[in-house]
């Protein structure tokens, strides 16, 4: 009989887990690289790629990848990225089915997981673009302004107050680099555990600020050893955003649940997506 022609190939959620698994297996194999874990700039790496989205006008936001090309992928917000986009290049060769925009978002949703955060659960549909889809600078916050420019910039996307707070608490992760950002990240807590620290130490905390030369940062009084931005603490000094922080600081729970729904937010802005269908992936620890 005819060999029956084999039509393309559709990806299924049991080919989504072979790629959540080798991003999983990556970030395990590679830790010679700043706190231990590529973990946390993969998280940043998908909050870059996704929070360009301008909701009035339908630009930007993850579909697209349009951060492999200059002038985005040189915008000052995303220096440093590069480290991320490297270390999922394996992963494309091996699965080169997957788009970039697909790519980069189950790179944060895995990072999250296997950093002992909540599950994300994440839809495949992205589709990458071309350097003409590429979005102007200033798109992305900037760490040395107030409340005013932090509801500016996520109201643009979509966002509400609890929102903004609840996404900014992934600052819990990583570190701050002074030949990326300028800023320098000290952070003796768990920079590879996703936990609600980063509230309770903005609650519990003094902050002063840090005697350098160096842009405005703040480092707590008891040890000097930790370090908040400008905008971190202007999520203390808005009241409306503090209640946010307080609630978060004494209920990891609720940050977690908060957290997973509005980052899955992030990680679809921009997305026709043609299925509602989500995946939850098995984080590695539990097979
Ligand atoms: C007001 C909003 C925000 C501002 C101004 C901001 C700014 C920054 C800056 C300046 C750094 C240091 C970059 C470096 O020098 O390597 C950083 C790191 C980081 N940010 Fe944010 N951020 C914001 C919101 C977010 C959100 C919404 C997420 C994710 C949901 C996020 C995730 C991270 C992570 C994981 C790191 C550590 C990266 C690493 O260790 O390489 N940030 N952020
Ligand atoms: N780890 C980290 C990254 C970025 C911002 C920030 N603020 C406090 C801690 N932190």
């Amino acid at each position: 009989a005819q060999a029956q022609a084999k039509g393309p190939f559709v990806p299924a959620q049991a080919d989504y887990q072979k790629v959540y698994d080798a991003i999983a297996q990556r970030l395990a194999d590679e830790t010679d690289y700043d706190d231990g874990s590529y973990g946390p700039v993969l998280v940043r790496l998908a909050w870059h790629a996704s929070g360009t989205y301008d909701k009035e006008t339908g630009t930007g936001g993850s579909n697209g990848a349009t951060m492999r090309f200059a002038p985005e992928s040189d915008h000052g917000a995303n220096a440093g990225l590069k480290a991320a986009r490297d270390f999922l290049e394996p992963i494309k060769a091996q699965f080169p089915w997957i788009s970039y925009s697909d790519l980069w978002t189950l790179g944060g949703a895995c990072a999250i997981q296997e950093l002992s955060g909540p599950t994300i659960p994440w839809r495949p549909g992205r589709e990458d673009r071309d350097v003409s889809a590429c979005t102007p600078d200033g798109r992305l916050p900037d760490a040395a302004k107030d409340q005013r420019h932090v509801r500016d910039i996520f109201s643009r996307m979509g966002f509400d107050d609890r929102e903004m707070v609840a996404l900014i608490g992934a600052h819990a992760l990583g570190r701050c680099h002074t030949d990326r950002s300028g800023y320098d990240g000290p952070w003796n807590f768990s920079p590879t555990v996703f936990t609600n620290e980063f509230f309770r130490l903005l609650v519990e905390e003094k902050w002063n600020q840090k005697k350098w030369n160096g842009p405005t940062q703040f480092t707590d009084k008891s040890t000097g050893t930790l370090m908040m931005l400008p905008t971190d603490m202007a999520l203390i000094k808005d009241k409306n955003f503090k209640k946010h922080v307080e609630r978060y600081a004494k209920d990891s729970d609720a940050f977690f649940k908060e957290f997973s729904d509005v980052f899955v937010k992030l990680l679809e802005l921009g997305v026709p997506f043609k299925t509602d269908e989500r995946f939850v992936f098995k984080t590695s620890d539990s097979e």
